[in-house]
């Protein structure tokens, strides 16, 4: 199998670290779509979003996601990736979509010890806790519907890795 793999979920669930775990793993390359965006601007996150609004933001995410698609390639995806329906259904035409899953306490503890803000600017404006609650309330069913698996991203990044070689081979299998 030589098709992409998209990681998507929300901030904090490991998509960046998990997904350069499984590259090595598979002896894939491996990519991520806000690395991609800093590059190509010059800007991080949060400089865009002042600069163009979150839809600005928004724009420039599909062009990166579309930019770093290749064969043999672990794309990590940025949070809110799973927005655009037409995001959502070019990953899925292009390969394999694995949906990151952790619960909002578990996300929230460890964007508070580890914030990268320049990364992650607020959202909501709300505290971090309360941000990951409602995030998820509105995007749990989005994250849902665009992946083919879903694992549980509450392990030690090995482990996420053992269970996403695991779903891909099953799939591979039936
Ligand atoms: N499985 C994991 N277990 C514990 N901490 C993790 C795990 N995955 C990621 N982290 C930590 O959570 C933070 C966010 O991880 P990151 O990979 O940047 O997530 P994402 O790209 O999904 O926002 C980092 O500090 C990272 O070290
Ligand atoms: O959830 C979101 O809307 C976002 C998540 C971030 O990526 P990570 O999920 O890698 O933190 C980054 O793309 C941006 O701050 C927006
Ligand atoms: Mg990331």
């Amino acid at each position: 199998m030589s098709l992409p793999i998209f990681l998507i979920g929300a901030r904090g669930c490991g998509k960046t670290t998990v997904g350069e775990a499984l590259s090595q793993a598979l002896g894939y390359a491996f990519t991520d779509t806000d690395h991609h965006l800093q590059l190509s601007t010059q800007r991080s996150v949060t400089e865009i979003v002042e600069a163009e609004g979150w839809e600005g933001f928004r724009a420039r995410e599909t062009e990166s996601l579309k930019a770093v698609t290749a064969p043999r390639t672990v794309i990590a995806t940025g949070g809110g990736m799973i927005l655009a329906e037409e995001n959502c259904r070019f990953m899925q035409e292009q390969g394999q979509v694995i949906w990151l899953s952790a619960s909002p306490e578990v996300l929230a503890e460890r964007l508070e010890s580890e914030p990268e803000a320049a990364q992650r600017p607020t959202l909501t404006g709300r505290p971090i806790a309360d941000e990951m609650s409602d995030v998820l309330r509105e995007r749990a069913h989005l994250y849902q519907a665009a992946a083919h698996h879903q694992v549980n991203a509450m392990q030690a990044p090995e482990c996420v890795v053992e269970e996403i070689l695991l779903s891909l081979s099953l799939a591979r299998a039936s």
